[in-house]
């Protein structure tokens, strides 16, 4: 799966993912009140209302981007029918030919990451019958409890084909209060670097870059430019661009010599850019059409930034 990311960032000439992170007040209320019409105000209701509005911003920007990430949390803040939404969006990403990270942010004890594993990038076995869950293309994994908690991960990304991204140095404010702490003279996020670079070592694709891939926020540009040295072979997923701040300029140290090994991620800054007043012209009846724009923007920033 590491090897379409690449061959989806090479076609498109866009190292970004869309982040499709819907709350349902971005949802423009052409979209909320049809699907409150149907659905009653229910959480049906809202899963309708989200899954809608992310259609239309996939169908508008599909072709411009090699990927996009869906953060479940805003999905299960309906319950089962935004699990429904997040499914529905996973499978029509797919279906558009883009790469699907879900922003899961799992880890647990060696059995129960197996479990989400099996759940997110797996397949489960049902009697004499396998059946894929989520099955998205990526997921994000919280490597806190070391090794044994990561492994079932990279072993269904073996089997499977697809991926992970692993925090290394999250863009919060607080992401220093642990992973900046020195041991044996050494920042934490360096040694978690490190132990990536490890962990990807079994699965590198033909493209050079591995299955396990880091996150590195777009806030702490000195980090990333160190984190690129220590994992050559991971790609780097980077949020915080756009609405946390991350500059085009400060991004060009997260990417490799051949222009890749990393992807940055605009959720808010591409989903709800018709509320910009940048992008205020298209209005909401538009939204789509102001998200397409605030992407086509977005890649020409770093595209710029990278020719530079
Ligand atoms: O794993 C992530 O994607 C992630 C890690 C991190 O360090 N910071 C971070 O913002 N994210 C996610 O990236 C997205 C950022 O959204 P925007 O700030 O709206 O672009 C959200 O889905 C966050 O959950």
């Amino acid at each position: 799966m590491i090897d379409k990311l690449v061959k989806n960032i090479q076609k498109t000439n866009a190292p970004i993912v869309v982040g499709l992170d819907p709350m349902l007040n971005y949802v423009p209320e052409h979209i909320q009140k049809a699907a409150f019409a149907e659905y009653g105000e229910t959480l049906e209701g809202a899963g309708e209302a989200i899954w809608q509005f992310n259609k239309g911003i996939v169908d508008a920007t599909y072709d411009l981007i090699p990927a996009v990430k869906p953060q479940i949390a805003m999905y299960e803040q309906f319950g089962i029918e935004g699990l429904k939404a997040f499914k529905k969006t996973v499978d029509y990403c797919k279906e558009k030919g883009l790469v699907v990270i879900g922003d899961i942010k799992r880890g647990d004890i060696g059995s129960t990451s197996t479990a989400y594993a099996v759940g997110h990038i797996g397949k489960v076995q049902v009697g004499s019958k396998t059946y894929a869950g989520f099955d998205e293309d990526f997921i994000t994994v919280n490597p806190y409890l070391g090794t044994d908690g990561i492994k079932p991960f990279v072993d269904v990304c073996k089997e499977e084909n697809k991926g992970i991204f692993v925090l290394v140095k999250t863009s919060n404010p607080s992401s220093g209060e642990f992973q900046d702490r020195l041991i044996d003279g050494r920042p934490l996020y360096e040694i978690v670097g490190d132990m990536v670079d490890k962990w990807g070592s079994d699965v590198v694709g033909e493209s050079g870059y591995s299955a396990v891939g880091a996150v590195v926020g777009a806030t702490y540009p000195e980090m990333g430019k160190v984190l690129r040295k220590v994992m050559p072979k991971s790609f780097i997923l980077v949020p915080g661009y756009g609405a946390q701040g991350g500059k085009a300029a400060d991004l060009v140290h997260y990417f490799n010599e051949d222009r890749l090994g990393a992807i940055v991620n605009s959720s808010r800054g591409i989903i709800a850019a018709y509320k910009q007043d940048k992008y205020a012209q298209f209005g909401a009846e538009n939204y789509a059409d102001a998200s397409r724009q605030a992407v086509v923007d977005m890649i020409e920033d770093i595209n710029g930034a990278l020719d530079a």
